[in-house]
């Protein structure tokens, strides 16, 4: 019998953002069988003592960070999970990787790209980043990895968000949005959030809904100032046209884009209309791993439009607009 595959969420944020929390909250609240793999740096693992279910399996992996030097052990954590339910010595249904603050989780979710056994036993659902909302915006200005983590997330859970006022708290969700306009964004208080809001996100699927609307409101609480721009390195890049492209000369341009860009693009994803076709185009990727897929057809009452976003470093906007615009059908 082939089982479906396991659900993962990948759990990050800065150093003591509040990820133990929140994945205390997650385990008490959620009503399934969750593995725990926990990366924590030096050889004692304190979070475990903090991780409450007795029921949950946890995998402590201690002696790294999982971005980087452990990531081969990661893989073997994976492929003997997989095995253990297989044989029926194991039953759960949903894994939870939580990384250290200081990893970059772009290479941990290639992990479940790049294997095909990893490929077919687990399905990535959602990337969710703890920001803090105390020192999240200096942990923005001074380190790249948080902004990496930032930009790579669906869901930004901005925690303690009852240590400061409510005019911090909109310039932090502005400055996020900037740098990732797709994650929608959820305030929290001591990891207090809705399991069905933090898992069942669906983050890597191909279908229409993959992009987030470009402009209104983006979230429960927030809507961002219009006036502000920020400068970070990382930031969201839009590109629309309310009509079709041309299917040679946009395939051309994305692989022209990875070719050129991978390794600043996080995230990248799209909706397309294209001359002929009656289906949307939709895709996504990370770094040079790409997936692309016919949705549903665009019906009588919609006009066809194609949107698509790139959340990438220092990405040449001007550039990237042109070429972009020279895809439009018939121009
Ligand atoms: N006031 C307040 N404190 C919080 C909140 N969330 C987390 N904390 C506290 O922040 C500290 C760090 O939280 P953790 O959940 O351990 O953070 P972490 O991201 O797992 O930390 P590392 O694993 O060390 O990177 C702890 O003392 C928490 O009790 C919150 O919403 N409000």
């Amino acid at each position: 019998m082939t089982q479906s595959p396991i659900p993962v969420t990948l759990l990050t944020g800065f150093l003591g953002a509040g990820k133990t929390t929140l994945l205390n909250h997650l385990l008490a609240e959620a009503g399934e069988r969750i593995v725990v793999i926990e990366n924590e740096f030096g050889p004692v693992s304190i979070d475990s003592e903090l991780l409450i279910r007795e029921r949950d399996e946890l995998v402590e992996m201690t002696n790294g960070c999982l971005c980087c030097t452990i990531r081969g052990d990661l893989s073997r954590h994976l492929h003997s999970l997989h095995q253990r339910r297989r044989d029926g010595e194991l039953a759960f249904t949903r894994l939870v990787i939580e990384t250290t603050g200081l990893a970059d989780p772009t290479p941990i979710a290639q992990t479940f790209f790049s294997d095909d056994t990893l490929a077919e036993a687990y399905a990535l659902d959602g990337v969710l980043a703890v920001v803090d909302a105390v020192h999240g915006e200096q942990q923005l200005d001074e380190h790249l990895v948080a902004r990496k983590q930032a930009g790579f997330a669906d869901r930004l859970l901005i925690s303690k968000t009852d240590l400061v006022d409510e005019a911090s708290l909109e310039r932090l969700g502005a400055r996020l949005a900037a740098i990732n306009s797709q994650a929608e964004q959820h305030r929290l208080v001591q990891g207090h959030i809705a399991s069905a809001l933090a898992f069942g996100v669906r983050g890597f699927h191909l279908d229409e809904n993959l992009l987030r609307p470009a402009t209104g409101e983006r979230n429960l609480n927030f809507r961002p100032a219009a006036t502000r721009s920020f400068a970070d390195d990382i930031a969201a890049l839009h590109l629309t046209h309310d009509g079709p492209l041309d299917l040679q000369r946009i395939s051309a341009f994305m692989n022209r884009l990875v070719e050129q860009h991978a390794e600043q693009l996080l995230r990248y994803k799209g909706v397309l209309a294209i001359a002929g076709e009656p289906r949307r185009l939709v895709f996504q990727g990370v770094h040079r791993i790409t997936g692309f897929d016919y949705g549903r057809e665009w019906q009588n009452d919609e006009t066809p439009r194609s949107d698509i976003v790139l959340i990438g470093q220092q990405l040449p906007a001007d550039a990237i607009r042109a070429e972009f615009a020279a895809c439009i059908a018939n121009a």
